[in-house]
């Protein structure tokens, strides 16, 4: 039995979605599909979950949102009808819409989740029915009835071990189970989302859960690539790889797949393989637990900007018992998570993601440092980007960071940070944001020029 879940881009029109049934009919033992909510048909495309963002926060701030919804539902209508379904499956989308327009809005996150995760569950549905329409035992399940518990953070929720219980009864359901990704329900009852990208964890996790031969995750590209494709020409295409390396490149950047969604398959040994919608003949990339790392050290390179640093110092920091601590404890004060934290003898930076930062939050930081810790200096910098060279066979070789270092000096780019993880499969160096394209194709080019495919 095979868990196959379709990402926003395999989903996103009728046409998208007629190739969906056909991969889903050429393989009997696709017996779970998770889909996404409708995603971009083009580059300028809105994807549903931000239009449902928008429709969540005009009806929070202005209390009218008739305008949003009707937009939402627009892209639904247009796949009914290209589908050739009738309009019952609109008229049940619009009441759930609209009855979900109608909880309690006093908490705005639970509010904005219970919006954000109609967009895969009324795509669920609809494709249930489509499914159904054309000769297949389409089954739209509900996470709630399938027992798909989460954690109480709304857009970021987590798993509760006891859910995989309940969700390994899935197995036993005859027909082809269509089921929603991206959110669960909390112990209390309500809906609360993943983090964005989400669907790729539910069917991991489902995939774990009913102990499937294969996860598949079905997408717009035909394997995963040494380097962002839209920053890097045609890129060497991966054939295998592991976990590790992919939750690294996954956090790193690579936005093709959730790196969240790596430990149920990895825990449960369910093998995942990414592939194309439009092009499912192709064998894509096949994620599992070993590969054979000799020929390549380095598997792939990830860049992603958005980082910021906060720089202390204070003499004699290296002999303070308890400094890094407290720092570190200023940070969890405020709810803010590092990404790393390189340190000298009198000064230390740490890593942040800008998005976790407020002008409010910012201002508390600085302050407490200041005067808790009484340190010569602080401030934080903004503009940063991280490129990650990932690989197995990276502690195993000489050199790699010499090349790297290399390379980047000869592009122009000037480096800031060098981390290298404790995992050893991976490398970062911290840049400026304008130098992020340059340094990832000077990278790509030390180690991947003249190679096609992959190992
Ligand atoms: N290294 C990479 N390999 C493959 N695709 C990548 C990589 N880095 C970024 N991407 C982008 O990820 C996209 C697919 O992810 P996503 O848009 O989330 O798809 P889906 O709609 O299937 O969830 C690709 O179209 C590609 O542009
Ligand atoms: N629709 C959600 C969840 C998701 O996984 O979507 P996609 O498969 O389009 O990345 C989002 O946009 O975040």
């Amino acid at each position: 039995m095979k868990v196959s879940k379709f990402g926003g881009t395999s989903v996103a029109s009728a046409e998208q979605i007629k190739k969906v049934a056909n991969i889903i009919q050429n393989d009997p033992k696709r017996k779970i599909i998770v889909v996404s909510a409708p995603g971009k048909r083009f580059e300028s495309d809105i994807k549903v979950t931000d239009l449902l963002i928008r429709l969540a926060e005009a009806a929070l701030n202005t209390g009218e949102a008739e305008e949003e919804l009707q937009v939402v539902l627009a892209r639904y209508e247009e796949i009914a009808i290209g589908l050739g379904l009738d309009n019952e499956i609109v008229e049940v989308i619009e009441a759930d819409l609209r009855e979900r327009l109608q909880l309690n809005r006093e908490h705005h996150e639970l509010f904005l989740d219970q919006l954000k995760a109609s967009g895969e569950d009324n795509n669920a549905k609809l494709i249930a029915a489509y499914l159904k329409s054309i000769g297949l035992n389409g089954k739209y399940v509900n996470p709630k009835e399938a027992g798909l518990w989460v954690s109480d953070e709304p857009g970021r929720a987590r798993i509760l071990p006891e859910a995989y219980e309940n969700l390994k009864n899935l197995r036993a359901v005859d027909g082809v189970i269509v089921f929603p990704g991206f959110f669960g329900y909390s112990k209390e009852g309500t809906i609360v989302t993943f983090a964005r990208g989400g669907s790729d964890i539910t069917g991991s996790i489902l995939a774990a859960a009913t102990h499937a031969e294969l996860y598949e995750n079905f997408t717009d590209v035909d394997s995963v690539f040494a380097a962002n494709p839209k920053i890097v020409e045609n890129p060497a295409k991966i054939k295998r790889m592991t976990y590790r390396e992919m939750r690294e490149l996954s956090y790193a950047g690579f936005s093709v797949f959730h790196d969240e969604a790596l430990m149920p398959a990895f825990r449960h040994s369910v093998p995942v393989c990414i592939k194309n919608t439009n092009n499912p003949s192709a064998p894509g990339t096949m994620i599992i637990a070993e590969r054979e790392y000799i020929q390549n050290p380095v598997i792939g390179i990830a860049a992603d900007k958005g980082f910021s640093t906060i720089y202390v110092r204070k003499y004699l920091m290296n002999r303070e018992l308890g400094f890094g601590r407290r720092l570190l404890q200023i940070l969890e004060e405020e709810e803010v998570s590092y990404e790393h934290m390189p340190s000298g003898i009198d000064d230390t930076s740490v890593i942040i993601r800008n998005h976790q930062l407020t002008e409010e939050k910012e201002k508390q930081i600085i302050q407490k440092i200041r005067e808790q810790l009484e340190v010569d200096d602080v401030f934080i910098e903004k503009g940063f980007a991280m490129v990650v060279l990932v690989g197995e066979g990276m502690h195993n070789t000489l050199g790699i960071s010499a090349r790297a270092t290399t390379a980047l000096t000869k592009a122009g780019v000037n480096i800031e940070m060098i981390n290298q993880g404790s995992s050893e499969v991976s490398l970062g160096f911290g840049i400026h944001e304008e130098d992020t394209d340059k340094a990832l194709r000077s990278l790509y080019e030390e180690f991947f020029s003249m190679k096609t495919i992959m190992q």
